[in-house]
């Protein structure tokens, strides 16, 4: 994917760092940020599993932009086998 800017957007870096400052959890325990699109009636996938674009370039640059501000992705089998996402940033 292509980066519109070349860095993360001032909104991202500020919440991440304020979620590290703000935290009462030891250094030594992991930090986790869950993101996931979901659609008004409360799905993230369509039937049997099937990928399913419920939000837009923008938030996939966000996704994506997240990505480079963590240590490691973690997902699922079934989105493994569903999505087959590239996990790439
Ligand atoms: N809209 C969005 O933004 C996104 C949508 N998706 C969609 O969501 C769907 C499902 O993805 P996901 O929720 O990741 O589910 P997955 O099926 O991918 O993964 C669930 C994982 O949780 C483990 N697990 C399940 N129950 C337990 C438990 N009680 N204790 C410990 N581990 C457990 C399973 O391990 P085990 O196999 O060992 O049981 C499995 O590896 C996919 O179809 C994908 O398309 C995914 C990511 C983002
Ligand atoms: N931000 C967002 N919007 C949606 O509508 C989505 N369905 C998802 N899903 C996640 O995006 C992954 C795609 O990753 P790659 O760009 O192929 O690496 C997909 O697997 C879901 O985890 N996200």
């Amino acid at each position: 994917m292509a980066f519109p800017q070349p860095s993360p957007p001032p909104f991202l870096t500020s919440l991440l760092s304020k979620h590290n400052d703000e935290t009462s959890l030891p250094s030594s325990r992991p930090r986790v940020t869950l993101t996931f699109a979901q659609s008004i009636d409360s799905k993230i996938a369509g039937v049997n599993g099937k990928q399913l674009i419920l939000s837009g370039k923008e938030s996939m640059i966000m996704t994506h932009w997240m990505r480079t501000m963590h240590d490691a992705i973690l997902i699922g089998i079934g989105t493994a086998s569903n999505d087959n996402p590239q996990l790439n940033s």
